[in-house]
């Protein structure tokens, strides 16, 4: 990419969420944040690299280096970036426009365009189809320090759902919980009838199915099974519109789930049984009662939810050693940047994560590895992950190729993981106020009468040698 030569119609409008509006060409992405213009142009470029740093150094080798792209902080010519905000301006969906992307510094973030694959071979030339799901956490905090029993019961995140309705800031679906082939079956079933927020489907890099809030995306079922019959159905196929429709969203769901559950080695799979559930998935309490969880070690899933639980004391256990951080930090203010609070974030950034004590020694480097842990933490319960699959023949021979039956056309896939920005430090105090409004909330005005909202969702859960978790996919 030459800097020097950008040119605004090169780039059309790809998606935005909470920090940042995303462009796109064929091969990149440049994620331009939406952020004080009062940081001068080099905060904005730290700010940037720093997120580089955090994707390579700390989220990389715990997500896996297959999974993580960390992309690469540029400077693009100001006079290009005001071009394009105006350019995509009308493209942007209503709910995201209280907020500017910003203009003046130039910084972005460039990363491959994960809607294409790198190499792909299909030799019928059809686009790769490209899902996008937003997984969040909902496995039951088994932390000494949680003090409101609910919390053992209901997972935090079906507890939010409730505090946001009330807020009337709910407006999207989610499904959470998950445990086996079945249920992540079914659940992605539901998510594609009633797609809400919770997930996007792409095709040749242009998004065609996704919320309502996006412009110009379908929402008609039939009209996605249209799309996707080329990759499922055999031309010569004489079933009905209606027949079709299920067969290719049934193949769908299932390549979903490969892609999901797909490790390097087959053989490494955690099987357990569960113990404790969120109360809130009544959706699908028989079926969690009559299966068995398993996933293997190594799957995108897995990964994800190895680093989400590295919140091991819930928020209630992490409030107090924050203070004992904030306290070190007023006696000793030169410390900071030593303790690594606002990164850098390095090799040894991580070596604090990894080499924290497992019991309270009474240590700052204690409270310090439990807080950055709990940092990555969060952004693993906030990331997103892109499958992106497309046809290939037998003969072209790929490292990752998904076979749903042998009979079927081979797909070639990558999945990654995007969106593992640092959480930051100062937020910890906000979590910890919002994790009393939002369970407070749940006991006054829910637990007798909650069947209508767990009734919306579609639960999807696991366990992961003998713990019980709940991985949520969530919207996108
Ligand atoms: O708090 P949550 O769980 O609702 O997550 C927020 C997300 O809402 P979601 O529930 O995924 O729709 C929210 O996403 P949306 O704006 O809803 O797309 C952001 O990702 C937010 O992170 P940040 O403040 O931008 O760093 C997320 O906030 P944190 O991850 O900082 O808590
Ligand atoms: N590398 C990429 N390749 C393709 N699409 C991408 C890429 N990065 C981001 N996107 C798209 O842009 C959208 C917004 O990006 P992203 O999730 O990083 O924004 P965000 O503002 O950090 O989100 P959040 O609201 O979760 O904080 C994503 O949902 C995804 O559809």
């Amino acid at each position: 990419m030459e800097l020097d030569k950008m040119d605004e119609n090169d780039w059309k409008y790809h998606g935005e969420g909470n920090k940042s509006l995303v462009v796109s060409n064929h091969a990149r992405v440049l994620r331009l944040l939406k952020y004080s213009t009062e940081d001068t142009t080099e905060q904005a470029f730290r700010h940037i690299q720093n997120i580089v740093d955090y994707s390579q150094n700390v989220m990389k080798p715990l997500l896996g280096e297959k999974f993580v792209h960390n992309g690469e902080a540029v400077k693009l010519p100001l006079d290009f970036v005001r071009q394009l905000s105006l350019k995509v301006q009308q493209e942007r969906p209503e709910s995201r426009c209280d907020k500017v992307m910003d203009t003046f510094s130039g910084c972005a973030l460039c990363l491959p365009n994960l809607t294409q694959l790198s190499c792909c071979c299909s030799r019928e030339h059809r686009p790769p189809l490209c899902i996008e799901i937003k997984p969040k956490c909902g496995f039951l905090p088994s932390s000494r320090h949680v003090t409101k029993e609910i919390k053992h019961k209901v997972c935090r995140f079906c507890m939010h759902q409730h505090f946001k309705v009330s807020s009337y800031c709910f407006g999207k679906g989610h499904w959470n919980n998950l445990l086996n082939k079945q249920r992540m079956s079914l659940a992605i079933k539901h998510l594609i009838e009633e797609p809400q927020n919770n997930f996007k489907i792409f095709k040749g890099g242009e998004c065609i199915y996704s919320c309502k809030d996006d412009a110009d995306v379908l929402q008609d079922v039939d009209e996605l099974a249209q799309h996707l019959r080329p990759y499922f159905l055999p031309s010569g196929s004489l079933m009905n519109g209606h027949q079709s429709s299920k067969v290719v969203l049934n193949e769908l769901i299932q390549v979903i789930v490969s892609a999901l559950l797909s490790s390097w080695d087959p053989r490494k799979t955690h099987l357990s049984e569960g113990r404790v559930r969120c109360e809130a998935s009544l959706l699908h309490r028989d079926l969690l009662r009559n299966t068995n969880h398993c996933l293997p070690k190594d799957c995108v899933l897995d990964k994800i939810l190895g680093t989400q639980m590295l919140d091991s004391l819930d928020i209630e256990g992490l409030n107090p050693l924050f203070k004992r951080v904030e306290q070190h930090l007023q006696d000793f203010p030169k410390e900071r940047s030593s303790l690594q609070i606002d990164g850098p974030y390095s090799q040894s950034f991580l070596e604090k994560i990894q080499n924290c004590p497992t019991e309270d020694d009474g240590s700052i480097e204690y409270a310090v590895g439990k807080v950055h842990q709990y940092r990555v933490a969060m952004t693993a319960k906030d990331c997103s992950i892109m499958i992106t699959i497309a046809t290939c023949g037998e003969e072209d021979g790929l490292d990752q190729s998904l076979e749903i039956q042998p009979s079927k056309p081979h797909f070639t896939y990558s999945v990654s993981i995007l969106d593992l920005d640092p959480k930051p430090y100062e937020s910890i105090p906000h979590q910890s106020r919002l994790d009393s409004k939002i369970v407070n909330h749940y006991l006054r005005s829910t637990l007798p009468n909650n069947q209508e909202l767990a009734n919306q969702s579609v639960f999807l859960g696991w366990d992961r040698e003998g713990e019980d978790c709940t991985l949520v996919f969530h919207p996108v």
